[in-house]
């Protein structure tokens, strides 16, 4: 479902019914609103084909709309060109020029703009300072790792002192363990910078450790705008629940719901349970050992086991819970949940009031 910010702070970014159409097709972007508080953190999350990047590249203006309006702190920027819209960009591969330094590289906009070049080198060589990387000024990105490439990416789009950072996959580049050392750093910055980030991601898991408010978009529309933690307890939808993980989707006599995987309960096919709408009969069908806890995958009674029979749910147990009470692949048990556990899962995206 489509959700409005809360309205008490104002937006940095407001979309009202914006699309975009490729082709006769379905819209790549179909008729989204959302409006981005303003000093927030904010990302954009979806499978691949989503329209995330559209979205994003809409904004910057390298994009054009087919129909819709984006507005900037009230000012409509649908038709600006990218350099006088207040927003800058920061790519996936950091789109750093090889052979100039990192000082000049930041100054690049600067030094187009006319400026001369004494005034540009102390203006890039003061964000260079502010991403720690002042001393590193005269090397080229090649004589740069990873994580020192992106925070001169960062100067750079910086250095047009925008309102609006737009980042697309700007971790994506990076091997896993720089990727979560620069993710904590991105959050850092825009913290202290007090900008605006619209960080685009395919991972729900970087999502969850950036965002201050993640919009999960599924083909071209949106499907929830919330906290990671709401997304997280309350997903919407069937598509929220699954994307995310962590969820078990059950079909009751009330329609879907959505239980979390860690509040679901496994207990022995003998023991007595309380009938009603919250529990069920399952199947073991795979032990999976994940240091802390282990990850039980289930079947419903009566479906065949094949080798590439993948399990239908999942309940996550402590260590020390399945060490106490181990369970066999194969073994008939029960699950139940809490009823406050469980939520229901809409169906229809439905688009808010802009
Ligand atoms: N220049 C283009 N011409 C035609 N179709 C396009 C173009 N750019 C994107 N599309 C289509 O629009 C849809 C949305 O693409 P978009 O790049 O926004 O998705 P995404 O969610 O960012 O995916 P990814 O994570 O793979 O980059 C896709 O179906 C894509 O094939």
């Amino acid at each position: 479902m489509q959700a409005s910010i809360p309205t008490s702070s104002p937006s940095a970014i407001e979309i009202v019914a914006l699309t975009k159409r490729y082709g006769s097709g379905k819209p790549a972007v179909d008729s989204i609103n959302l409006r981005i508080a303003s000093g927030s953190y904010c990302c954009l999350l979806g499978p691949s084909g989503c329209g995330k990047s559209t979205t994003l590249r809409m904004v910057a203006g390298h994009e054009s709309v087919s129909s819709g309006d984006i507005l900037l702190e009230n000012r409509n920027i649908t038709d600006l060109p990218a350099a006088e819209r207040g927003t800058a960009m920061m790519f996936q591969s950091f789109a750093l020029f090889p052979h100039l330094s990192a000082l000049d590289n930041v100054a690049f906009s600067l030094k187009m703009k006319g400026m001369d070049k004494a005034e540009r080198h102390a203006k890039a060589k003061d964000l260079l300072e502010r991403v720690a990387m002042g001393h590193l000024a005269d090397r080229t990105p090649g004589e740069l790792s990873g994580g020192q490439q992106q925070r001169v990416a960062l100067a750079r789009a910086l250095i047009t002192q925008p309102k609006v950072l737009l980042l697309d996959e700007p971790l994506s580049a990076l091997d896993p363990f720089l990727r979560i050392q620069m993710r904590a750093e991105l959050r850092r910055w825009q913290k202290e910078l007090g900008l605006t980030f619209i960080h685009v991601t395919h991972s729900q898991e970087e999502a969850m450790a950036l965002a201050d408010t993640m919009v999960v978009m599924n083909h071209g529309l949106i499907e929830q705008v919330g906290s990671p933690h709401e997304i997280y307890n309350r997903p919407a939808s069937e598509f929220v629940a699954r994307f995310m993980g962590g969820h078990n989707v059950l079909d009751t006599a009330a329609g879907k719901i959505g239980v979390r995987t860690d509040h679901m309960q496994i207990i022995p096919a003998e023991a007595a349970l309380p009938d009603g709408p919250h529990n069920m009969r399952a199947v073991v069908s795979d032990v999976e050992y994940q240091g802390t806890y282990v990850l039980l995958g289930l079947q419903k009674p009566g479906v065949a086991q094949t080798a590439s029979s993948t399990a239908e749910f999942s309940v996550m147990v402590s260590e020390a819970q399945f060490a106490a009470r181990p369970y066999q692949v194969s073994e008939a048990v029960q699950l139940a949940w809490a009823a406050e556990a469980a939520h229901p899962l809409g169906l229809v995206s439905v688009p808010v009031a802009a």
